[in-house]
């Protein structure tokens, strides 16, 4: 008070008075010359008059000097109360400080014996940024950081390591794997990423959503995934795939390096933006196309993106209270715009199309996607028992265009990179392995020459080429890591407790690439998936009741696409040999740096 009042503790003078209320009080007063006195009423009276009574009292003392020898001493006694009152006050700063101090030095215990405690195994941090410094930073790839403490970890079944500040467990154990994709899913249902959709509207979609929410979610869309919903969109698909075949006719230097993972992107971002959109986005052969241009803008991440990202994940609280957003607003509005202008459309003309959309319209229209029984197959039912066996607790979503725009969205992001890198890794494999080529393209043109086209049903019996790309997704499975949060605390049967709240990671890459699971695992090798594989070794699209909704839908264009490209091309290793291999530090999903180059040849 005094310092806001412009007075030093010199000015004060100490006086007992009568106060208002009938009670005398001693009382501290600022007014020790005659420029004090001026003050108080010009300046200090007009603002702070609660204090009035007192001060009047006291400053009247003043004026009389009514103070004596007894007042002195009444006066001195109170200084040294206020003294110690001031001294008592120190040490509360000083104590509450020591408490916050010993706090954060009891937390950090606890956290750097998080796995001591738990009796893992796990990998030294450096404080606070965890086990995998290039990792966080994105100096590296998570599937190299991964595989570093993936090796690190041999030769036990889990363990830990430090995400920055948060402790992780690895799963490396086949069985294990299994356990908290399915048996113990219900310990694991999230994935524990850091959303907010009502500030971003967008992380409102079937990949981030949690618990509850989630289960709703995905019983909403499952029926839009269903083998008789795809058929109906595999004649979009057939369109997309005979304009890309028909742009790499025109387009291909035959004979030349050449490079396909452009190409790739421009086939599946048609086939998704026509599937899911129900729009045309004219994206291949065109790197310019608006859809083309938004989806890289999306995956691309800058490095004002990744000091987002890094502060979301240390300190969610400063993210939020800087309102960072991880998007920018106008990309958000794009796609719920183009959603909320295709679902108007059709509502008010009528125009219908077999795509996401119109299933999306009937979700929002009648509150379900209608399946007949017939439209289902055995895939169709296992995703169905799933539902049943984890439909605990019932929250309901209002299907808003927002809402309907989240989840058109994460079709468009899980579904166009994660297809077009398996379409360009096995041209590329292909190429550097002619006899599996030669032996999937004879298997094309014989069941091309049985169904006289390339049917749904022709696909479904493409099985060397359905291990071929098996074994492409195995050797760079475009989601190199799948991850959970514990939900509840899970007992394995070896009696390690994982506690409620770690997050749990599944080095997808490195399990694939285990010699322990997959012999020669460096090599192409389609035949390996003729066997039975290790379950729980092999999980390119995650596994249990949250394994990828679009797997199907992914394959089937996959096939598609390689099934054509064999009939019209041969792929022929480039004239320089690709050296090791490594990936883009910069990149959501698992992306080769500098290409992968090969030759085509018209057949
Ligand atoms: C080769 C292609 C693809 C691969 C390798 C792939 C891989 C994955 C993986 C690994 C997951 C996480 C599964 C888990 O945590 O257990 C996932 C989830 C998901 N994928 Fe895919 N995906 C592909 C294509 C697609 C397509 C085409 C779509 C949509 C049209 C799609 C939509 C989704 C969605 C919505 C989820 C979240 C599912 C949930 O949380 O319930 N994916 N995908």
């Amino acid at each position: 008070m005094l310092a806001e009042w412009g007075l030093s503790a010199a000015t004060i003078e100490i006086f007992r008075v009568w106060t208002d209320d009938g009670l005398r009080k001693c009382v501290p007063v600022i007014v020790k010359s005659a420029e004090n006195c001026q003050r108080y009423h010009t300046d200090i009276r007009p603002r702070y008059h609660t204090d009035i009574p007192i001060l009047n009292a006291a400053l009247s003392c003043y004026r009389n000097k009514q103070t004596d020898e007894h007042e002195r001493s009444a006066n001195a006694s109170l200084i040294r109360n206020f003294q110690g009152t001031m001294a008592s006050f120190n040490e509360l700063v000083v104590l509450a400080a020591s408490v916050f101090v010993a706090y954060v030095v009891y937390k950090f215990i606890k956290l750097s014996n998080f796995f001591n405690d738990l009796g893992m195994p796990y990998v030294k941090p450096i404080w606070p940024f965890g086990s995998e410094v290039r990792g966080l930073f994105m100096r590296d790839h998570i599937t190299t950081s991964l595989a570093n403490i993936y090796y690190k970890l041999e030769p036990h079944k889990m363990g830990g390591f430090y995400n920055a500040m948060r402790p992780a467990i690895m799963i490396r154990d086949p069985e294990l794997v299994d356990r908290v994709y399915t048996t113990d899913f219900g310990h694991f249902v999230d994935r524990g990423a850091i959303t907010d959709p009502k500030r971003h509207p967008l992380e409102g979609h079937l990949f981030l959503l949690k618990g509850a929410k989630w289960r709703f979610m995905r019983a909403k869309l499952s029926p839009i995934f269903t083998s008789g919903k795809l058929k109906f969109m595999y004649q979009e698909m057939r369109k997309c795939a005979d304009s890309f075949i028909a742009h790499l006719e025109k387009t291909v230097p035959f004979g030349k390096d050449i490079d396909m993972k452009e190409d790739s992107v421009g086939f599946t971002i048609q086939v998704i933006s026509s599937c899911a959109f129900g729009i045309e986005s004219n994206s291949i052969g065109n790197p310019n196309s608006e859809l083309v241009l938004y989806s890289k803008r999306i995956f691309s991440l800058s490095t004002l993106t990744i000091v987002k990202i890094v502060t979301r994940m240390i300190a969610p609280w400063l993210f939020d209270l800087l309102r960072l957003k991880q998007m920018p607003k106008e990309d958000e509005d794009f796609i719920i715009n183009i959603v909320k202008q295709t679902l108007n459309h059709r509502l008010t003309t009528g125009y219908s199309r077999n795509d996401f959309m119109q299933l999306l319209l009937q979700l929002r229209e009648k509150g379900s996607v209608e399946v007949e029984e017939h439209e289902k197959d055995e895939d169709d039912h296992q995703e169905t028992k799933h539902q049943m066996n984890h439909s605990i607790g019932k929250e309901v979503i209002e299907m808003d265009d927002g809402v309907l725009g989240a989840q058109a969205f994460v079709f468009l992001i899980a579904g166009f990179e994660t297809t077009s890198s398996t379409i360009y890794h096995l041209t590329y494999l292909l190429s550097q392995n002619q006899d599996c080529q030669e032996k999937a393209r004879e298997e094309v043109n014989r069941l091309l020459a049985k169904h006289g086209d390339y049917t749904y049903e022709m696909l479904r019996e493409l099985t060397y080429l359905n291990y071929c790309i098996d074994e492409t997704l195995r050797l760079f499975p475009p989601v190199p890591a799948n991850f959970r949060v514990c939900t509840r605390e899970c007992t394995f049967p070896d009696g390690t407790t994982i506690p409620k709240g770690t997050a749990v990671f599944i080095p997808v890459y490195s399990i694939h690439r285990d010699p322990k699971y997959f012999p020669e695992p460096e090599k192409f090798k389609p035949e390996r998936f003729e066997q039975g594989i290790t379950k729980g070794a092999y999980s390119p699209f995650g596994d249990g009741p949250r394994i990828c909704i679009g797997k199907r839908f992914a394959q089937v264009e996959i096939k598609l696409a390689m099934a054509m490209l064999l009939k019209t091309f041969r792929f022929c290793p480039g004239s320089t040999e690709k050296g090791k291999i490594t990936f883009k530090p910069r990149s959501f999903l698992l992306s080769v740096e500098g290409g992968l180059p090969m030759k085509m040849e018209k057949i």
